[in-house]
């Protein structure tokens, strides 16, 4: 193939969406991995509720980035992601974009800031990836309710593929159920059942194009703008309750800054139902002073239910690196970390109507024993 024609293909865009915590990063180092061993260049739109992009430092640091932070990139940043793809496309010529949207986005949003763009913009969407936490999933389909339970039941149906990810955490019973419950709740995508998102990359970028081609009206020679909201519609009415009619989105926030920390909380309005995800708050927290290890490590493991995920850098007063810290749905993770340029320690937390004074206040006792 020459480079003539090369250049006139579009760009294929993959969304990669999933509950706060289920794996998305994971996916997606594998995923860049995958892309640069054929050769090819990614690119990569990480969107993240707190004002860090903690997530940024463990992706390969060549890769072309576009940070969207502060905000979830399915209301008060989205009208930035076409811009934003614009930029990248134009900056640094990509020859596969992965958009990984915030735990907490309406990837159909989402989906329609891509399909947007891609009227103007040469970008092909090829994808939308969900990554499930199957025991995240598990505990909260047995209390069958919460924003957060409709939340990811969205992004479920919304998906083309699914990812039913940390099976290790799960029975082959759970399993089993939860496979029948995805198919139920998304009759259209494949469904793929992973440890560490560790699956044949082929076979996962092949899934979820399949539903497209099957959707698509490709065959009766529409462009391909309009292919991708036909996606849409369909995808509405398999259960993804969304609307093209959107009300004025509205930021709440509630901002608290003290020298130390800074919270947010944000809330949007949308006319679709189910599409709300103002309960989710986020609480950054900034350290004066370095904390001892297992002071910390008890404190993120007495972490109040509604928080439902925590991440951080961090340097503790009794260790001599510097730790990437993670909580997801009850279970923590410390690795070792050199982090690329100038990183503050930093804790951000994300749940439901926590208290983010008593989280403060915890943190601030830490960071006060010498
Ligand atoms: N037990 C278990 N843990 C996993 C698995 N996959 C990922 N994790 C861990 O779950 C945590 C969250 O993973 P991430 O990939 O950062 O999740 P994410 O979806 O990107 O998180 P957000 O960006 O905050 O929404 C990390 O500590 C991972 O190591 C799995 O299959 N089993």
């Amino acid at each position: 193939m020459n480079e003539t024609i090369l250049k006139e293909q579009s760009i294929p865009v993959y969304i990669l969406s999933g509950f706060l915590g289920s794996g998305k990063t994971t996916l997606l180092v594998q995923l860049i991995e995958h892309w640069q061993q054929q050769g090819l260049r990614p690119a990569v739109v990480m969107n993240e509720l707190g004002e860090v992009n903690l997530d940024g430092q463990i992706v390969d640091s060549t890769v072309p980035m576009t940070e969207m932070l502060g905000g979830c990139i399915c209301c008060t940043v989205r009208g930035d992601l076409g811009l934003q793809l614009a930029d990248l496309v134009q900056e640094e010529s990509p020859d596969v974009i992965i958009i990984e949207a915030t735990g907490a986005a309406n990837p159909m949003e989402i989906l329609d800031a891509v399909t947007e763009t891609s009227l103007y913009m040469r970008l092909e969407l090829k994808s939308l990836i969900t990554v499930v936490d199957a025991a995240h999933l598990s505990g909260l389909y047995q209390e069958q309710k919460g924003q957060t339970f409709k939340l990811m039941q969205e992004q479920i149906r919304c998906a083309s593929v699914l990812l039913l990810n940390k099976t290790d955490r799960v029975s082959a019973q759970e399993l089993k159920d939860l496979e029948q419950l995805l198919a139920k709740w998304n009759g259209f995508a494949p469904v793929i059942p992973t440890v560490k998102c560790e699956v044949e990359m082929d076979l996962l970028l092949r899934s979820g194009a399949d539903v497209h081609v099957r959707d698509s009206a490709s065959e009766a020679g529409k462009p391909a703008h309009q292919e991708h909201h036909e996606h849409t519609e369909a995808c509405g009415t398999h259960g993804c309750n969304h609307g093209h009619e959107h009300t004025d989105h509205t930021v709440q926030g509630d901002d608290t800054n003290t020298d130390a920390s800074h919270s947010h909380a944000h809330g949007h309005e949308h006319s679709a139902p189910h599409a709300s995800h103002e309960h989710v708050m986020v609480y950054t927290h900034y350290f004066s002073h370095p904390v001892n290890s297992e002071a910390f490590e008890q404190f993120v493991s007495a972490l109040p239910r509604d928080v439902y995920r925590a991440k951080g850098i961090l340097s503790f007063s009794d260790t001599a690196s510097r730790f990437w810290f993670q909580y997801a749905y009850r279970e923590s993770d410390y690795m070792k970390i050199t982090p690329q340029g100038e990183v503050p320690n930093v804790a951000v937390f994300i749940g439901e109507h926590f208290d983010q004074t008593v989280i403060r206040d915890q943190l601030l006792e830490l960071e006060a024993i010498k």
